[in-house]
């Protein structure tokens, strides 16, 4: 079974798979759209466009006298042009226009224009005009204070074809200095045309010329290609840019939850330790009174130095059958539980209780010597068997058993020694504390 942390791994995958195709495909489809389509394309002929009429310097008020006249056929606009002195430059002209209301058209967004022309004066120039309108510059009511884009078209015998590209036009230098334009106005401005203008160049006067225009085309792609390629990195940037904030949140994601997953190990840790010292100590002790037991007796001695001063009271309950057999066995329960606590109450903190089993106790005196147990065994033998406050008011002794470990000695032996002590305690009459013996007098007997 796939678990969800996996799942969620692989539609991100998928996602970024997804992502990746559509940009792959999109980027190819595009940068082909662009090259082999994506045109954009503006035709002025005969067949299409009509606003046109000749001109000629006439217009000037400046005693121009040149007559121009045009004639339009299916294929070909022509310009007559009778140029004559008086203007300072006389000049005849075709002119397009193309404003539209107050607006012209902007043709910066094309690549080039062609134009298929007829001048058949191979010594001479003819000129293309782009006149812009800008009201930082001009005004409506005086077309001289139009931009005038200019390029040079040269006389060939027969048709030509010419295409231009925007630097191949310049500002025409009369209408810098006419004006007295600033300098931040004196480059090429495509960007609202309101005629396009061919016209003739400097020549003497009393010239006939003619001009035949068949069309001029304006091209280009809807998206240029480097605008293109400006998008595309821009979309392969904002892909890789989201793909990395994508990645990012998952990473802390999992970091955050990792860290959840620790603190939740760490508690369930802890939760364990505690049972785990729960149960050592519970292990430790002797369920009925509580106090230590055998394990609880073997953990104590690891924790105390062989060489240590260390005492052993044996504790042995007098006739404990018989109480169990007259009172019964919960009374019995209830004295050595009561003999716990009241021993413990009799003794130092650094004194341990230990039941060994059944009705037999020992005391763990550490850092007291044979004479120091000696008397407190004594003590407790008269306090039991004084104490009138037993369960069901009953009395009884208990006999002891007194060594100290000596030099040398494990503490069985000396725990052995006390036992013995014990023994004689009881032989000799009960009710009674016995020094053990020596160890090195045992060892001879
Ligand atoms: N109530 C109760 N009795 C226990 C327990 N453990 C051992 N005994 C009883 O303690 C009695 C010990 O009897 P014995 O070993 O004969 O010793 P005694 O009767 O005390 O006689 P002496 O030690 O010789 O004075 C037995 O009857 C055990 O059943 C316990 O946890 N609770």
């Amino acid at each position: 079974m796939l678990t969800k942390k996996k799942l969620r791994g692989r539609e991100a995958i998928q996602y970024i798979h997804l992502s990746l195709s559509f940009l792959i495909i999109c980027t190819v489809g595009l940068l082909f759209w662009q090259h082999y389509g994506m045109n954009n394309f503006l035709r002025l002929d005969p067949l299409n466009f009509h606003k046109v009429k000749a001109n000629d310097d006439r217009e000037d008020n400046q005693l121009g006298r040149s007559i121009a006249k045009l004639t339009t056929t299916p294929d070909y606009w022509r310009l007559d042009c009778q140029l004559n002195p008086g203007h300072r430059v006389p000049y005849c002209s075709i002119d397009l226009d193309l404003s539209q209301g107050n607006h012209g058209i902007d043709i910066s967004k094309y690549d080039k224009l062609t134009i298929h022309y007829r001048y058949q004066e191979v010594q001479e120039q003819i000129v293309l005009l782009l006149i812009n309108f800008n009201p930082d510059y001009s005004t409506s009511n005086d077309y001289r204070s139009h931009k005038f884009n200019q390029a040079f078209l040269p006389g060939a015998i027969g048709w030509s074809t010419n295409s231009l590209v925007g630097n191949q036009f310049n500002v025409a230098s009369w209408w810098i200095t006419d004006k007295k334009i600033p300098p931040k106005w004196t480059h090429n401005e495509f960007s609202n045309i309101r005629e396009i203008r061919l016209t003739t160049g400097r020549h003497l006067p009393h010239a006939n010329r003619q001009i035949d225009l068949a069309y001029i085309e304006l091209s280009g792609k809807y998206i240029n290609k480097d605008t293109l390629q400006l998008l595309l990195l821009l979309a392969w940037g904002g892909s890789a840019a989201l793909w990395l904030a994508i990645e990012l949140r998952r990473a802390i994601c999992a970091l955050q939850r990792s860290s959840e997953r620790q603190q939740h190990l760490e508690n369930a840790q802890k939760k364990l330790q505690e049972i785990n010292s729960l149960l050592a100590e519970r292990n430790m002790h002797d369920p009925l009174t509580l106090a230590l037991n055998r394990e609880g007796l073997n953990i104590l001695l690891s924790n105390i130095l062989p060489q240590a001063q260390l005492s052993i009271i044996f504790i042995d309950i007098d006739y404990f059958k018989k109480i169990n057999d007259t009172y019964g066995h919960g009374i019995g329960d209830q004295v050595l539980c009561q003999l716990v606590e009241q021993v413990q109450q009799r003794i130092r903190p650094n004194d341990k209780l230990i039941r060994l089993g059944g009705e037999e106790f020992i005391l763990l005196c550490q850092g007291s010597g044979l004479t120091q147990a000696v008397k407190l065994a004594e003590k407790l033998r008269i306090w039991l068997y004084s104490n009138q406050a037993w369960p069901a008011g009953i009395t009884f002794s208990c006999s002891f058993g007194v060594s100290e470990r000596q030099n040398n000695e494990l503490f069985e032996q000396a725990l052995h020694r006390a036992d013995k002590a014990l023994y004689r305690a009881k032989t000799s009459g009960r009710n009674r504390v016995e020094i053990a013996e020596e160890a090195n007098q045992q060892n001879i007997n």
